[in-house]
């Protein structure tokens, strides 16, 4: 199967800090988790691969990409016209993308709160908003930055549902994340970037059991600084 997205020789600078990622491949049906000590270069890495930031060398192809970040902008009007904005930005008739908003709203547990102005929404339900804002207008990668960072047990679950049930959709998901075992949770496979270079990349399972290299294994048992 083909990937629904691909970097290959991706270099970007930011002063001293260079981001290196010469190839990454994510298809269809895989969570792919971005690891790596704070400032390793994740989020930069999500940016690139989701084209909001221009490699200084390399290029990423794909298909239609969905990039949400850590606090995800919500617009000052209702809930319901949150998740239907996408949509609406597409041409999709008024009607049509209230309605299908509303379905999607009653999937991520919002139904009860689509009239509400959607500021008012707690964290978790924000982050689910944004999620089923994204997942409407039905991208074929996900790229994730710390979705759950700021969410209790049971919305983090949630989320993690949700990002399950958009993989075996046969979207691609790529997640950035500090938890390690959301990671063990969800992902198939992981990145482990240190300092802005891929350090390992392996099969979630491979990687926590017997990490090859001596960052990767500094890391999970937390004794690697950034
Ligand atoms: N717009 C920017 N201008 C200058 N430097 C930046 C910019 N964005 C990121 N950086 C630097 O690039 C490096 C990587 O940052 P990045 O946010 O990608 O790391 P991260 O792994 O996502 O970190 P964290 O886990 O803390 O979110 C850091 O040294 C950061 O200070």
């Amino acid at each position: 199967m083909s990937p629904v997205l691909k970097a290959q020789g991706l270099v970007h600078r930011y002063g001293d800090f260079r981001l290196e990622v010469p190839h990454l491949e994510v298809h269809p049906g895989e969570i792919l988790a971005v690891l790596g000590p704070s400032g390793s270069g994740k989020t930069s890495l999500l940016r690139l691969l989701a084209g909001l930031l221009s490699p200084e060398e390399g290029q990423v192809e794909g298909k239609f990409r969905a990039y949400l970040p850590q606090t995800p902008p919500l617009l000052r009007r209702s809930v319901l016209e949150n998740a239907a904005f996408g949509l609406l930005l597409r041409g999709v008739p008024r009607r049509q993308a209230l309605a299908r908003a509303a379905g999607l709203l009653k999937r991520v547990g919002l139904e009860g709160k689509a009239r509400q102005p959607a500021h008012l929404l707690s964290g978790g339900e924000a982050v689910r908003l944004a999620l089923a804002r994204t997942l409407l207008v039905e991208p074929a990668a996900l790229l994730l930055d710390e979705p759950t960072a700021s969410l209790d047990p049971a919305n983090t679950l949630k989320v993690e549902a949700l990002l399950q049930e958009a993989a075996r959709g046969g979207r691609g998901v790529v997640l950035a994340t500090h938890d390690l075992f959301q990671v063990r949770r969800l992902a198939h496979r992981v990145v482990f970037l240190f300092q802005g270079q891929v350090v390992e990349e392996a099969p979630v399972d491979r990687f926590f059991q017997s990490p090859k290299d001596s960052r990767s294994q500094a890391f999970l048992e937390g004794r690697l600084l950034p």
